[in-house]
């Protein structure tokens, strides 16, 4: 078992939940979304061996949305490999709403489609829509029943005048958004989108991100992204699980683990600020990226508020004037950075008391 799973798991927490009844109760590996227990997978042997996933856990409740983060290697791919059964885990149990993958893959996967490393085996000599009717079909869908949801597809990812066109025409970009849209084409409740936004354009990113927003609202869809783009998981993601050296390190929410750090830095400007005065200063506070400036200085400070009023105390006491300050609001790439470099201690701080 992880020790980070902070988030929604409840599985040996008492009887099993009411589920007719509304509002919290507790997530089971049977009425979750997707339940991931000890998943564990080593490459190679001897000095070879690479241990890609270390008993990773987590369980995702229905109409979730998860960011998968992490730095090149983390085990990010394996994992979702594992779970797609298209990577045989060493160790580990994988449910799909509530079904064994290992014992029941065709029930488990019924209503499962993925996009991995962002690209998808979309026919290029089928037109845009014929793909989505393709893989509607697959699903086990009538793809006759689909048009309106095809129609409005194409419409929201902005292809909907290429909807005759045969894809092998197509831009990249365009190819990317075909790849998603036929993920969505059928009868999907979880889907698994890796790099979704990788080679589109800025606004086409965008669309993107705003429309499976919307999708997910729409049709309860549990959505497991995994993304190098950071601002993508912050805006599609609610939660977001931060792999490293193939462990988790964060499962939280992607709200409270940017309060972790929330009026944690000040950037602050000083007039009149000499050398020994600010020695003492770097001997009783945590300053960083220290500048000189015409006649200033600016510095950071990791700080509480009560740690904040102390420096400005201090500042006053040697006569030094305030230019300037600003709080340090670190968005999820710096979050991600942190995190990832500093995994343990922040992963405690970043995640703690959020257990619900
Ligand atoms: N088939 C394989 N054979 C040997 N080693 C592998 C294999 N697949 C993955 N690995 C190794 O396992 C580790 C985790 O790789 P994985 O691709 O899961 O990480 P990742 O987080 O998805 O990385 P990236 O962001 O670069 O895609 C890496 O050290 C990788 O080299």
């Amino acid at each position: 078992m992880s020790g980070s799973r902070h988030n929604v798991d409840h599985a040996s927490d008492g009887p099993p939940p009411d589920t007719t009844t509304d509002g919290e109760q507790a997530l089971t590996p049977e009425t979750a979304a997707l339940s991931v227990d000890g998943l564990s997978k080593t490459f190679g042997s001897g000095e070879d061996k690479v241990t890609a996933v270390d008993d990773v856990s987590f369980t995702v409740e229905p109409g979730e949305v998860v960011g998968l983060l992490g730095p090149n290697g983390a085990g990010k791919t394996t994992t979702i490999k594992s779970i797609l059964g298209l990577v045989l885990p060493d160790e580990g149990d994988v449910r799909i709403q509530g079904v064994d993958v290992a014992d029941r893959p065709r029930r488990a996967y019924e209503h499962v489609d993925a996009m991995l490393e962002g690209a998808r085996n979309d026919y290029w000599r089928l037109t845009v829509r014929e793909n989505l009717r393709y893989f509607a079909a697959i699903r086990g869908n009538d793809p006759d029943t689909l048009d309106d949801r095809h129609t409005e597809l194409l419409e929201a990812f902005d292809i909907a005048e290429e909807a005759d066109t045969e894809v092998r025409d197509l831009s990249r970009g365009m190819k990317q958004k075909v790849s998603l849209a036929s993920v969505l084409a059928g009868d999907v409740s979880v889907a698994f989108l890796d790099e979704p936004t990788l080679g589109l354009d800025v606004e086409s990113s965008l669309t993107l991100q705003r429309e499976l927003v919307r999708l997910v609202e729409e049709r309860e869809l549990t959505l497991f992204v995994s993304s190098h783009d950071m601002d993508v998981i912050e805006a599609v993601c609610d939660r977001v699980i931060i792999m490293n050296q193939g462990r988790i390190v964060v499962d939280d929410t992607v709200a409270n683990l940017l309060d972790g750090f929330e009026t944690t830095g000040y950037r602050i400007t000083a007039r009149g600020l000499d050398e020994p005065t600010l020695a003492d200063l770097q001997d009783r506070f945590e300053l960083s990226a220290v500048e000189r400036l015409d006649g200033r200085v600016r510095f950071e400070v990791a700080a509480d508020s009560a740690t904040f009023y102390r420096l400005t105390d201090a500042l006053e006491a040697a006569d030094v004037e305030l230019g300037g300050v600003e709080t340090v609001q670190p968005d999820l790439a710096e979050a991600f950075l942190e995190v990832t470099g500093n995994g343990d201690s922040l992963a405690n701080g970043a995640t703690g008391g959020t257990d619900q």
